[in-house]
Formats: C-alpha cells, sequence, structure tokens
C-alpha cells in the first residue's frame, strides 16, 4: 500500500520525501523491521521508540512516523518521513487505513468500566452469535476471531494486532464483535482506528492508579471512548452509549454524553432506559424484570451475584441497541456460557462449595464477598492475595474488605511479581483487625488449607487470579492453576473421606 493512503485519516501531519512509496508492512518495534516497512517510533514506559530510528532504517525502512522532524540520516538515505503529533494515535489510524477499516462493516460493541468488562463482553457476544451465527471476542481470557480461540496477550491489544484481528473476524463472517476497551489501551490510543456503534460504562471503582495517579485521570481515560464515538462520522449506525447510572462515574459521563450523541442508560435508578426492577437471587442464577420502552419482560440469568445482573442487563442493553430484537435477546440469555475464573463453582465431596473468582479490587471483592455470603448457610472462608508492581493503595482496603465480609482468611500471594511477597501480605492485612486472618503466602498450601478446613455448608472463596493459568515471580512466570490446585485438593480430599 501506498504511504499516502495510509495517510488520509491522519490529523495535521507533516510528509517530508515521496508520499508514492510502497510500504510492505507497518511495525512499532525496530527489531521486527523488514526491507520495505513503515517504523513508527513510540514513547514507551520502557523505551522510546524514536532512539530506534537508525536501527529501523539500517534494517530496510523506507518510511517513519515519529513526533520529531525529519533527519539528515532520513534524507540521504531516501527514507520517507511523516512528523506527527501523536505517534500512537497515527499507529492506530493507519492501523485501521492498512487493513480496510474492518469495524466499519461489523457491529461494534466496545465495554469499558472498571469490573465486569470480561463478563459483560462474554454475555454480548454470545448473545450476538445466538443471533447472527458468528461473532468475535476481544477481552481479558482470549480473542475469538469466529473461527478460532487464542489466549489473549492483552485485555485490548495494541492498534496493529487489534486491527488485523478485527480483519480476521470479518472475513469469517463475523457480523458483530463485543471488545473490552481497558483504561491503557484508551490511554495509549490503542483503539483510536475503531468505529464503535455502541460503548457500554459497567462502572468505576478504585484501581490501576499506579498508572493513572489520580481517579480523575483514570476516569478521563474511560471518557475517551464516548469522545471518540461523539465525534465519529464514518459509523455505519449512528453510535449508542449505554451507560450504568447507578454508578455515580456513570451519572456523570450520561449527563456529559448527552445531547452530543444517544445515551441509553441502565441500571435500577428511576429513568433509566433499560430498568431492572424487581430481583430475586438464588444459588444457581438470577431474575429480574426488566422495565424498557414501557414493556415489562422477565429476565432469568444462569450467574449468581447482583452484579452479574448489571452485567447480563449491560449486555441485553447493547445488543438490542445493535439491532438485536429484545425477546431473541432474553431468550439467549439462558445459553451463556460460564465465564472461566468468574464465580466458577466446584462441589466438593465433604459438601463445601468452593468458588474460584477474579476479583482483585476492593469493590470487585466486596461483591463477591457479600453474594457468597448470602448464599452460604456456615462460614465464607476468603483466600486471597494482591498482585505485585500494581496499584498498592488497593490492598489494605482489599484486605478490610475480606475481614468485614468473610469469617476466616486467609491472606496468601497472587502474582507478587518483583515484590517481595510478604511485603505485599503485610500491606493487605495493614486493614485487618488482628486475629482475623491467617498468612500463608504459598497460594498452592493457602488453598490446600482452606479446602481442608471446610465442612459441609460453608464456602470458600479463591480469589484473585481467576482463568489465569500461570503465576509471575520474581523469577519469571510458573505454571499455576487456582482451578488445578481445586481439583487436586478435592480428590485428595474425596480419597481421605472414603478411606
Ligand atoms: C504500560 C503498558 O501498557 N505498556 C504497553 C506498551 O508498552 P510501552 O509503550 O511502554 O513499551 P516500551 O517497552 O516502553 O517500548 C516503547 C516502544 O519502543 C519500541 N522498541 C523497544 C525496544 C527496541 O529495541 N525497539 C523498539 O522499537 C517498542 O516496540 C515500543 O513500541 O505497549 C506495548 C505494545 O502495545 C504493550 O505490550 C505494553 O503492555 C505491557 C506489557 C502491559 O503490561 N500492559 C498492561 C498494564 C495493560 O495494558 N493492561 C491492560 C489491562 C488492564 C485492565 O485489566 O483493565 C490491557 O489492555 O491488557
Ligand atoms: N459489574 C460488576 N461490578 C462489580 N464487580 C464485578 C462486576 N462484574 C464482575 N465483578 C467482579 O470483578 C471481577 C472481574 O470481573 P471481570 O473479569 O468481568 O471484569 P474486568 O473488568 O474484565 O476485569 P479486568 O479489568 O481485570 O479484566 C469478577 O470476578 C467479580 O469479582
Ligand atoms: N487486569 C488486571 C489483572 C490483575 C490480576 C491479578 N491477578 C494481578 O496479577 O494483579 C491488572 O492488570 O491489574
Ligand atoms: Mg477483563
Amino acid at each position: 500500500m501506498k504511504l499516502l493512503t495510509l495517510l488520509k485519516d491522519l490529523p495535521k501531519h507533516t510528509l517530508t520525501g515521496s508520499g508514492q512509496v510502497k510500504i510492505s508492512h507497518l511495525e512499532c518495534d525496530s527489531r521486527r523491521v523488514l526491507p520495505g516497512s513503515c517504523y513508527i517510533a513510540l514513547k514507551g514506559t520502557q523505551a522510546d521508540g524514536h532512539a530506534f530510528i537508525p536501527e529501523a532504517i539500517r534494517r530496510g525502512a523506507c518510511a517513519i512516523v515519529a513526533e520529531s522532524p525529519c533527519t539528515q540520516e532520513a534524507r540521504d538515505g531516501k527514507v520517507s518521513w511523516v512528523e506527527v503529533n501523536d505517534s500512537r494515535l497515527a499507529v492506530s489510524l493507519m492501523g485501521a487505513a492498512w487493513n480496510g477499516h474492518p469495524s466499519r462493516h461489523m457491529s461494534m460493541i466496545g465495554v469499558t468500566g472498571t469490573n465486569g468488562k470480561t463478563t459483560t463482553a462474554y454475555i454480548a457476544h454470545s448473545l450476538l452469535k445466538q443471533s447472527w451465527l458468528r461473532a468475535g471476542l476481544i477481552g481479558t481470557i482470549a480473542y475469538d476471531n469466529g473461527e478460532e480461540i487464542t489466549p489473549s496477550t492483552h485485555t485490548t491489544p495494541g492498534p496493529l494486532e487489534l486491527e488485523h484481528l478485527l480483519k480476521e473476524m470479518l472475513e469469517n463472517g463475523c457480523r458483530g464483535v463485543a471488545m473490552e476497551v481497558s483504561s491503557h489501551a484508551l490511554d495509549q490510543e490503542r483503539v483510536a482506528g475503531i468505529n464503535f456503534n455502541v460503548g457500554i460504562f459497567t462502572n468505576l471503582t478504585q484501581d490501576h492508579l499506579d498508572y493513572h495517579h489520580t481517579m480523575e485521570n483514570y476516569f478521563q481515560a474511560k471518557v475517551k471512548l464516548f469522545e471518540q464515538m461523539a465525534a465519529d462520522t464514518k459509523s455505519r449506525r449512528k453510535p449508542v452509549a449505554v451507560i450504568n447510572i447507578d454508578d455515580a462515574y456513570g451519572r456523570r459521563l450520561a449527563e456529559m454524553f448527552s445531547g452530543r450523541m444517544a445515551v441509553k442508560t441502565y441500571g435500577s435508578a428511576l429513568g433509566a432506559d433499560f430498568r431492572m426492577l424487581v430481583h430475586h437471587a438464588t444459588a444457581r442464577g438470577s431474575e429480574y424484570e426488566l422495565e424498557y420502552k414501557g414493556k415489562s419482560y422477565l429476565v432469568r440469568v444462569p450467574l449468581i451475584g447482583k452484579f452479574n445482573m448489571y452485567n447480563s442487563l449491560a449486555a441485553l442493553a447493547a445488543v438490542i441497541c445493535a439491532g438485536i430484537p429484545v425477546r431473541d435477546a432474553i431468550a439467549s440469555l439462558q445459553n451463556i456460557p460460564q465465564v472461566p475464573g468468574r464465580l466458577e463453582l466446584f462441589t466438593h465431596p465433604g459438601g463445601a462449595q468452593i468458588f474460584i473468582d477474579y476479583a482483585h479490587t476492593p469493590d470487585a471483592l466486596e461483591n463477591v464477598c457479600k453474594t457468597l455470603k448470602e448464599l452460604c448457610s456456615r462460614r465464607l472462608i476468603t483466600v486471597f492475595g494482591c498482585g505485585g508492581n500494581r496499584d498498592k493503595g488497593k490492598r489494605p482496603l482489599m484486605g478490610a474488605v475480606a475481614a468485614r465480609l468473610s469469617d476466616a482468611c486467609i491472606v496468601t500471594s497472587d502474582n507478587p511479581r518483583s515484590e517481595e511477597p510478604l511485603s505485599i501480605i503485610n500491606q493487605i492485612t495493614a486493614g485487618m483487625p488482628e486475629g482475623r486472618y491467617a498468612i500463608i503466602p504459598d497460594r498452592a498450601r493457602a488453598i490446600a488449607t482452606a479446602i481442608d478446613q471446610a465442612r459441609l455448608g460453608d464456602i470458600v472463596l479463591i480469589a484473585g487470579k481467576g482463568h489465569e493459568n500461570y503465576q509471575e515471580l520474581s523469577t519469571g512466570r510458573i505454571d499455576f492453576s487456582d482451578a488445578k490446585e481445586v481439583r487436586r485438593n478435592m480428590r485428595i480430599k474425596d480419597e481421605f473421606t472414603q478411606a
């Protein structure tokens, strides 16, 4: 493709050299540059890609996109140079053009918010598939291109990988896509080339302050998704914001955008467009009354917890806005899959119930503990830790929540990364009353102990790692799965009980 074609959608930029040069591939990593590549230099957290421009030219790049003016070396080598204000924005827009703007040909549902993105995207994906046969999924656990499912590298991949994935989805016959849009992705313009039809905002509570520093910055990152949609003139249909107005930040967001774009609100608040009325929870699922356009519908979802009613309501609202008939969407909710590691139930031979869940924020842990406590006839035993090299402020808050809502807590390691496991644990227990917890840093041993202690009527919650099949230690990643540990310990207890 010609360089000039790739620059069509770019905001103000300066081209030095020829725009007619043929590009063989777009690349942000100098180590992967090939003859004919266009290298886009990005300023990152670990490195500044501008430092690798000479290497990219040496490897045969025929065009450079950078936030600095053209160098003599590039002029001498007849390398074309595009100076831009924001190379992250440039790579996303160029990536979309390179792949033929696949998002413009599918119904794109983007999900943002602190908690519930993966669950909501899974539900929406299942509803889309049941109505339209093929649909794509992009998120924390896996990418589904309509034909093949691969484990994810990021919740929202980098723009080049993302646009390529969307192109595959379109080629595979997907009519719709449900994708998670992380705050990191929004801040780094990873989704700037995507035309979203529906944007969901689930909620906003503390997380990722290691990256965003303040809740306001974190909120503003989320706002970018809706700014982008409000400014979109290329989507086939008018974009719709689907916003939870039972959340304070959601109410703020809805106010910011009403009048600027179509806003559909959901929640139990008076005036919500998709309003959840009477609700009822059982150990196997939930029921609620949905009020929409003056009509009332009974909604049944095979998921437990009030927060999951919100996730299902968000997904329902989104697919209805994308064009799926209300009754079809509601009926399809009966067939949604278990989301791996999200309140995943394992039943113990001794009669206890063991749940694996991905709660790794104070709000998530509070919701999950409350949900399980209501279902529990005896003790709630919570096993959890916090990830290393991430938001430290949430550690004592998670400790306080777990201690307040559980009958027993075992504080253990999550992914310590380069931090000292005991130091993370001490920051967690700083929020817990003395005597309300045990410390077992080895996660496998912590799980084994909780299962061993559990009796008929008890619930064991193993929180924080959900679907993850590894543990990230200072020495690197090791294989580790909460689900495997649970199964192993259930077997041991079963053999012991039968002996
Ligand atoms: C903090 C962060 O998000 N970093 C992401 C970012 O990396 P970066 O820009 O900081 O990269 P860098 O290492 O500083 O390098 C800068 C540039 O120099 C280039 N380079 C570097 C070395 C070299 O020799 N040559 C060269 O060209 C690099 O390719 C890069 O383009 O861009 C990279 C490529 O897209 C990502 O892989 C990387 O994700 C890291 C691994 C990460 O852990 N990200 C997490 C925090 C994240 O994004 N998480 C969210 C989920 C959060 C949630 O659950 O809500 C996600 O969407 O997954
Ligand atoms: N709507 C919700 N409100 C509050 N907590 C929720 C909600 N949905 C899920 N949770 C809790 O948050 C955890 C993570 O849920 P999920 O994976 O769906 O969210 P996510 O936003 O994708 O998270 P991440 O950003 O880590 O990928 C769940 O395991 C559950 O404990
Ligand atoms: N998406 C989340 C995942 C956290 C999962 C938890 N197990 C941890 O490692 O902290 C994050 O990047 O903060
Ligand atoms: Mg997720």
